[in-house]
């Protein structure tokens, strides 16, 4: 076969040449873009269309971080300080157990590094492109030279494009010029003046990466892709997931300092009440530094990392993707969830199911996006070609629509046993659109994927679809010459723009009675939720191509309605039925008429105990005051545009709620900024509506918003468990050890006791508390407050309370031993130091619960049960291999010991545990849930 040359010189001067000779050069087709054979062996020639990725740390540099930190400073002096003292065992010991810290340390991190650099991968942008004809929509980084991409408003442009056809086309450049004035684009070649390079600025046909489509639509070809565009010459990096540290990360590092500090004054009371009752000042020396480790948290803020990284790849598998890490801590706060109707609630599966016109309703039979169905009038099957009417709505349905249906042959799975293909009917495009598609395929009887059958007329103009105007119109040539609009509409909004109407096939003036007529029919096809669209038309005289500013939606002559249902998503009931009972309100934005949404809104159980519906237009009328006292109660707003959902962010965020969000257009793109937790849809949403977003839902699911909320809250209370944990736990060893000083006994744990159990046996079931299943009432309890301290509701006193008990038992265990053999010090250090440990290990499982360690089944956490367990192997390892004793100054334990250990160990927890089933019944829900109860 011979090789395609593709030409792809950079340098060419693709602005000046003419359609034609660009197709020709690239090797491609303008109407069906590059074969899919083709554009995979470009793909393998070129390489992928992406910019050098920002570099990833190298993994040797993650590792020497672990051992820059101000603790393992401090342990490397002291690790000098025993080497110069000749005690060249501790030097050794010291220096593996930096080593073992170290390469934890590392272990966590890379693992974090790895999932967030996952987030990053899912967070790229997809392009349209036509292949073989055919429309995709793949990942942008797959895009080839020669490849035809379709755009429109709210995309970033993918890849360097040739325009073919500009249709209003805007595109905001000044992510290259810096330039921020939208610059309107052309299709046609510029002619070259000068040998001069024309300036970006004003390559007006040429469309770059990275730029973003504000209005219109357009098509070209891509001329060059990745480094070789315009923005890759520049090597801007653009469109990462942010990875920035939380509040609590920073907040926890603040308190790290804070710790250094009081670590450092206690270790100097320790030393000097050591050295004043006698003990030898090295070995004080040591415990000091020892006890300046126990006192800092070390390994938290790396844990903490480790948790949150944990937490994002348990919600991608729940399909919500974290754009900005911060994000998830503010998603447990989460007190109000607003969301779009459309898609999100419900399952943008839309069929039409009625249509109206001259006092007459069909009916429409057939399901999905499958083009078979028949008219039905009064029960009766009619051809709906008679109907001159029909045949007009259908028309205009048809034509003024731009999705596309297609089909994929599905073979039936294998495992049944079955050859048979499957067909299934997919849209591509607006579900609106690719409903009324299917309508006019059931109606006209047209092919609907290749549009074979229908009647021909040229499309010469749109003015395209927005959520302000709520219509869309199309200017046609029909094959006598004449020019026609065509437009549709949200029924009312279109009814106001209406002159004639067309009443049993006769043009008449449009009467008062029968606008109240339509209306009324309107409302009652919204009250089925069905969503209602008017179709109307004009016959242009007079207008001649390219006068698209002369064309006026005015003076229309109305055809007839088509209601269309979009069910509820299954999983959309349950979902608000659990936020209700985390004290979490939902509310309903739509576009859509007011009925239709109050009809979806009872479906779903929305109205409940906020009931009220307000209208975009009755939310002009109020100022922000009034706004945010109604807001409380509203439940459903309809017919808004996208500028009021900021107004309602506002109203709500002035009443003290955290607000998450929904949006997909442009135009939402300031209230998702605006909202504590920015949501966008990952499907129809905009890249625009995406990077502005905190969270990109994969399956446009309102279900996957309480997921991540969920989710954000179980990340939360985790990071909270093992806070307690490792901070209760360093309490405990200071206390042993300032009483023990204070009260002028021995040294109860020697430093490299110390060291070991801050170093290794805390690690492991802090980790694992970082994945510990939500508790049962995580989503009965009403959402934190955004400035919540980490330490409220109860945690410090838990940690200091518990803290000081193990210490006390410790100490206990220490000196009962002790007293008996006062003469066998190593004995009682070793009691004391497996006291502590086995304190510690029990404790961890209290340390799951806010009630308390009877609340939860201490087997359900897996990772925890293992880490607790290789905890008490190594512990064992440790004090009865004879290798080890002389290192860790421990000696075998019997079992009297043992006795006094367990029951020492087992009080801090269980004396706690008592408390807090006294203290509490069972958890309840912030809101009764009315699912399931009987009404009296
Ligand atoms: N492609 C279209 N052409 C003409 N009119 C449309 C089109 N899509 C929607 N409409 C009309 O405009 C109204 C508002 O649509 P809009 O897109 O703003 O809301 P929506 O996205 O459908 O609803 P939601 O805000 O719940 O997602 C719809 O109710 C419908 O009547
Ligand atoms: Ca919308």
């Amino acid at each position: 076969m011979e090789e395609i040359q593709v030409d792809t010189r950079p340098n060419q001067k693709w602005y000046t040449l003419a359609a034609a000779d660009v197709t020709r050069a690239l090797n491609s087709d303008a109407r069906e873009g590059l074969s899919q054979s083709e554009a995979e062996r470009r793909l393998a020639k070129i390489g992928a269309n992406q910019l050098a990725a920002n570099k990833r740390k190298p993994l040797f540099t993650v590792l020497l971080d672990q051992f820059k930190d101000f603790m393992v400073l401090i342990l490397f002096v002291a690790t000098l300080i025993s080497y110069f003292l000749g005690e060249y065992l501790d030097a050794i010991t010291i220096i593996a157990i930096i080593f073992i810290n170290g390469v934890l340390g590392f272990i966590q991190e890379a693992k974090a590094e790895r999932s967030l650099q996952a987030l990053k991968d899912l967070a790229s942008p997809m392009a349209r492109v036509m292949r073989d004809g055919q429309l995709f929509l793949i990942p942008a980084s797959r895009l080839v030279p020669g490849d035809l991409v379709l755009l429109e408003a709210g995309d970033r442009v993918p890849a360097d494009l040739r325009l073919f056809s500009a249709n209003r086309l805007e595109i905001e450049e000044s992510a290259l010029t810096g330039e921020s004035v939208p610059v309107s684009k052309t299709a046609g070649a510029l002619s070259a003046v000068s040998d001069d390079a024309v300036p970006l600025g004003d390559q007006k046909n040429l469309a770059f990466m990275g730029t973003m489509v504000t209005g219109g639509t357009g098509q070209g070809l891509v001329v060059s892709t990745g480094m070789d565009t315009e923005i890759g010459k520049i090597a801007h990096m653009m469109n990462q997931a942010e990875i920035a540290e939380t509040p609590l990360q920073i907040r926890l590092e603040q308190m790290g300092k804070i710790l250094v500090v009081v670590a450092v004054l206690l270790t100097l009371v320790v030393i000097g009440a050591g050295v004043w009752h006698g003990h030898e000042l090295f070995t004080m020396f040591l415990a000091g530094v020892s006890l300046a480790v126990a006192a800092i948290p070390e390994g938290l803020p790396a844990i903490v990392t480790v948790a949150l990284a944990l937490g994002v790849q348990r919600m991608i598998r729940r399909n919500a993707i974290v754009r900005k890490l911060p994000s998830v801590e503010t998603l447990g706060c989460a007190s109000v969830i607003c969301s779009d109707k459309t898609g999100t609630l419900t399952q943008n599966k839309m069929t039409v199911t009625h249509i109206w016109h001259s006092n007459t309703t069909y009916q429409v039979t057939g399901s999905g996006y499958e083009p078979h169905g028949a008219f039905l009038l009064q029960g009766k099957q009619i051809a709906p070609d008679r109907d001159q009417a029909l045949v007009q709505l259908l028309q205009i349905a048809q034509r003024c629509n731009n999705a596309q249906l297609s089909c994929e042959e599905e073979k039936a799975r294998r495992l049944l046993g079955m050859g048979k293909a499957v067909k299934r009917w997919q849209v591509v495009g607006d579900p609106t659109e690719g409903a009324l598609k299917v309508l006019a395929a059931k109606g006209l009887g047209f092919d609907p994927e290749t549009g074979k059958g229908r009647q021909e007329g040229v499309r010469v103009d749109e003015l395209p679809f927005d959520s302000d105007r709520k219509m869309m119109s199309v200017v046609e040539q029909k094959s006598d010459g004449s020019y026609v609009l065509l437009t549709k509409g949200a029924a009312e909004a279109l009814l106001s723009r209406c002159s004639h109407i067309m009443w049993n096939g006769q043009v008449q003036p449009l009467s008062a009675t029968m606008r109240h007529r339509i209306l009324d029919q309107t409302e009652e096809m919204a009250a089925q939720a069905l969503r209602v669209l008017g179709f109307a038309y004009k016959p242009l005289q007079g207008y001649r191509r390219g006068q698209s500013a002369e064309i006026k939606e005015s003076d229309l002559i109305f055809v007839g309605l088509a209601g269309m249902i979009d069910p509820p998503r299954e999983e959309v009931r349950p979902a608000i039925n659990l936020c209700h009972q985390a004290g979490i309100k939902t509310v309903m934005i739509t576009g859509d008429h007011r009925i239709t949404a109050e009809a979806i809104a009872r479906q779903i159980g929305l109205m409940r105990g906020y009931g009220e519906i307000m209208e975009g237009r009755e939310l002009d009328r109020l100022t922000d005051e009034e706004l945010a006292e109604r807001a409380e109660r509203v439940a459903v707003y309809a017919r808004v545009s996208p500028e009021h959902k900021l107004r309602i962010v506002r109203a709500l965020q002035s009443n003290g709620h955290v607000v998450a969000m929904t949006g997909d257009g442009v135009n939402d793109a300031p209230a998702i900024k605006t909202a504590d937790i920015g949501i966008a849809m990952g499907i129809t949403g905009t890249d625009v509506t995406k990077e502005a977003a905190d969270l990109v839902l994969r399956d446009d699911n309102f279900a996957t918003i309480v997921a991540a909320v969920e989710e954000g809250r179980n990340i939360y209370d985790n990071i909270r468990k093992f806070i307690r944990y490792l901070l209760a736990s360093n309490v405990g060893e200071i206390l042993v050890m300032f009483f023990a000083m204070i009260l002028g006994m021995p040294l109860p744990l020697v430093p490299i006791q110390i060291l070991w159990v801050n170093l290794v046996t805390d690690g492991l079931p802090a980790m694992a508390l970082g994945v510990d299943p939500p508790e049962a009432d995580t989503m009965y309890q009403r959402p934190r407050n955004k400035h919540e301290n980490i330490f409220a509701r109860g945690l410090g006193w838990k940690i200091v309370s518990r803290g000081f008990l193990i210490g006390l038992m410790t100490l206990l265990a220490f000196w009962l031993t002790w007293r008996e053999n006062p003469d066998d010090l190593v004995h009682a250090q070793t009691v004391a130091f497996v006291t502590l440990v086995m304190a510690q290990l029990i404790h961890v499982f209290d340390c799951r619960s806010q009630h308390s360690v009877f609340h939860r089944n201490i087997f359900e956490n897996k990772y925890l049960v293992w880490a607790v367990l290789s905890s008490i192997v190594l512990v064992l390892g440790v004090v009865y291999l004879d290798a080890l004793q002389p290192i860790f100054k421990t000696t075998d334990l019997y079992f009297r010991d043992w006795a006094l250990i367990i029951v020492a160990a087992g009080i801090p927890t269980f004396v706690a545990g008592m408390g807090g089933v006294l203290r509490r019944g069972r958890p309840r829900p912030a809101n009764k849930s009315t699912a399931g109860t009987v009404r009296s």
